[in-house]
């Protein structure tokens, strides 16, 4: 594990343009170029907790700027607050940019794999992300009593499947966003029963060619 003494003192490990993408990045998305700071603080423990970890594939900081950061704050126009689920969160994405973003929300960080948590309670702790809470547990098995407002996954699994083992922990009026890479992976055949996908939105990130997709999933009224 990572001496987590060290990190805080660690001075970011990229040249000048890394930045630059990002404020690039950020502005094209309308976002606050203050973001900036702590979105790198974020890529710089991701990259030096990744070398033992292996919490990524992506291992260039560079690739993680618009691969991983930008890609996640693109769903944000589509993310309604105040209380979300990050399900299958990995090392954090999307839920870290987006806990970053929003600082007024309630995030939930859920991941089965006892690394990524370890490695998220260390992000929350060093860029002191009071809105952030870690869970480590398979999603089938968490309950909540006061439902979400959206539940988010990145990469994790099937439309159908995100729906089934995710679908009890959306509030009355909440909703589940799939994000997904060039395949929408839309199919309504493959979701459960009284759940219907509403929206399927494509998504434009900075620095990144191919089209993303946002499948927005509801309960039937
Ligand atoms: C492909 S990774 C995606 C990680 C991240 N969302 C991203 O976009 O990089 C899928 C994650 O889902 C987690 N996972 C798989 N099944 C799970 C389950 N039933 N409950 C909670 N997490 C699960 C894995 O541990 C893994 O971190």
């Amino acid at each position: 594990m990572p001496d987590s003494t060290h990190l805080s003192d660690a001075p970011h490990p990229f040249p000048p343009h890394v930045g630059e993408r990002l404020a690039r990045g950020l502005g094209q998305l309308g976002l606050n170029a203050e973001l900036k700071a702590p979105l790198l603080a974020y890529v710089s423990l991701l990259s030096r907790w990744n070398k033992a970890y292996n919490l990524t594939a992506v291992r260039d900081p560079r690739d993680m700027v618009n691969v991983h950061l930008l890609d996640s704050l693109a769903a944000l126009p589509h993310v309604r607050g105040p209380r979300i689920l990050d399900v299958g969160t990995g090392p954090g994405l999307p839920g870290i940019p987006l806990a970053l973003a929003r600082p007024e929300w309630q995030f939930v960080l859920l991941d089965s794999g006892i690394k990524k948590t370890r490695f998220l309670r260390q992000v929350a702790m060093e860029l002191g992300l009071e809105n952030v809470e870690v869970v480590h547990a398979r999603v089938e098995n968490y309950r909540m009593e006061q439902g979400f407002d959206t539940v988010i996954s990145r990469a994790f699994s099937a439309t159908g499947t995100f729906t089934r083992v995710a679908g009890h922990l959306c509030g009355p009026s909440g909703q589940l966003l799939a994000m997904k890479g060039r395949d929408a992976d839309n199919d309504p055949e493959g979701l459960p029963a009284g759940w219907s996908v509403v929206a399927t939105h494509s998504l434009r990130v900075p620095g990144l060619s191919a089209v993303r997709h946002l499948v927005e999933i509801t309960k039937d009224s």
